[in-house]
């Protein structure tokens, strides 16, 4: 299947002539969102979703849910105020074409809803959704008793066979790889014959926030989930059988996106005010907080949102984003401008995320007269002076974003293919470029 169509012209990005001082809305998050449109498909009766985000991927999730029966009307919310889904759960249906395109959440999260379904649901996407993993998810779900064809390599494209109910039960997998296998089997748990206890057998688990975000929304739409943190047996999770809830729910700002513009307040010495910033969450996009502060800026969280402040000064960081590898390109991005070397450790899963993330930045970086070197889950980034030059982003947002964070401090800084920032972020250079007072 076609990709998104790339955009091969070059963005030059903004180089920073002074400290910035914005106050930037952002759009909701990608995470929360496409949880909500799934467990509102899977609910009992209708649900809202208010300021969901529009874009790539979310639209992806939607489109996804509507052919397989699901109706989402797009409009304004209850109160009249800012746009909102309705989202009006029928019976699932196949058979239905699905595209992935390249968002892991759709390709994880929907092939436990297709065995629901009551028929075939193809599912493909573009050329990288065929080799990032989904062992876990095709494994566990045929243990649970689905029929699933696929080529046999553990990957898209795929068809599940769904026959209108699974039996569920326990199911062991190694989630190492990516935390979406074991929040993609929870989603869908409560909907099972008897329910899902899924239990990880690898060494490793990253983004436990993104899986610690699945079960409260999961409990919040009325599921019963008990976890280690609940006093399970460690690395188990359990989902009991019952009806979800229809809900109106308003969907955070999303706080890994907010990380270029944090970025930009922290290189430039400005300031940046992110409004609803929530006080608590569970998006790994919170920890930026600290992470920056490390690195030299300071934050204050009021009522009205997240004012966050930097000193003029970058330091570097010695720090493991296992729980919070999404955040890595961008904390990259700012240790190459920074005064020290930085360490980022506990990420070779990024290796298999939208691209190669941790070769990406390193060549990149490099190409732009940089110093950064790969490690086996991380980078090692000793700060040179840097230069100007062509920043590719291989189809991936977040390289798009952590190019825009170099061109702050480097001039000469082209990004090419901003338009792939559309991922979960479509406004992004608009977003950019007003910040900057452009
Ligand atoms: O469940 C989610 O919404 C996500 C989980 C994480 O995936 P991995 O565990 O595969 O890194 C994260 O990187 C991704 O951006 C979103
Ligand atoms: C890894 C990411 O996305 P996905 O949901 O496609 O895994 C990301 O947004 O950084």
């Amino acid at each position: 299947m076609a990709p998104n169509t790339a955009d091969t012209a070059l963005w030059p990005a903004p180089h920073a002539s002074g400290a910035v001082d914005a106050t930037v809305h952002v759009p909701g998050s990608k995470s929360v969102t496409n949880r909500a449109l799934v467990l509102a498909s899977l609910s009992s009766e209708p649900g809202w979703l208010r300021r969901p985000l529009r874009s790539r991927d979310t639209l992806l999730m939607a489109g996804a849910l509507r052919a397989m029966g699901i109706e989402i009307e797009e409009g304004v919310g209850p109160d009249g105020t800012g746009e909102a889904w309705r989202v009006l759960p029928t019976g699932l249906r196949g058979p239905a074409t699905v595209d992935v395109g390249n968002a892991g959440t759709v390709m994880r999260f929907l092939p436990p809803v297709a065995a629901l379904a009551d028929g075939p649901v193809r599912f493909d996407g573009d050329p990288r959704s065929y080799e990032r993993p989904l062992t876990g998810v095709i494994d566990a779900l045929r243990q649970l008793g689905a029929r699933i064809d696929d080529d046999g390599r553990g990957a898209l494209p795929l068809t599940v066979h769904g026959s209108g109910a699974l039996e569920g039960g326990q199911v062991a997998i190694d989630a190492s790889s990516s935390s979406q296998f074991v929040s993609a089997l929870l989603l869908s748990g409560p909907r099972f014959n008897q329910g899902v206890e899924v239990r990880h057998t690898g060494s490793t688990l990253p983004s436990m926030p993104h899986i610690r975000m699945t079960v409260d929304m999961l409990r919040a739409v009325g599921a019963q989930v008990d976890t280690p943190e609940s006093g399970g047996e460690p690395n188990v999770w359990r989902v009991t059988p019952g009806a979800l809830l229809g809900r109106d729910l308003v969907i955070e700002p999303d706080l890994s996106n907010a990380q270029p513009f944090l970025a930009a307040a922290l290189v430039t010495g400005g300031k940046v005010v992110i409004p609803d910033w929530p006080a608590h969450t569970t998006q790994p996009g919170d920890r930026l907080r600290e992470i920056f502060t490390e690195m030299g800026g300071s934050c204050e969280l009021t009522e009205y949102g997240l004012v966050f402040t930097g000193s003029g000064s970058v330091h570097g960081i010695d720090v493991d984003l296992g729980e919070v590898g999404e955040l890595t390109p961008g904390i990259a991005a700012v240790a190459a401008l920074a005064d020290s070397p930085s360490t980022l450790r506990g990420v070779a899963h990024l290796r298999l995320h939208e691209t190669d993330r941790l070769a990406a930045l390193t060549k990149e970086i490099n190409e732009l007269g940089g110093d950064v070197t790969e490690t086996a889950d991380g980078l090692h980034i000793r700060p040179r002076r840097l230069h100007g030059g062509v920043f590719h982003t291989y189809d991936d947002h977040r390289m798009a974003t952590a190019g825009a964070i170099l061109g702050l401090g480097v001039e000469g800084v082209q990004i090419e293919n901003v338009a792939t920032t559309a991922k979960t972020l479509p406004d992004f250079p608009d977003l950019w470029t007003g910040m900057l007072g452009a």
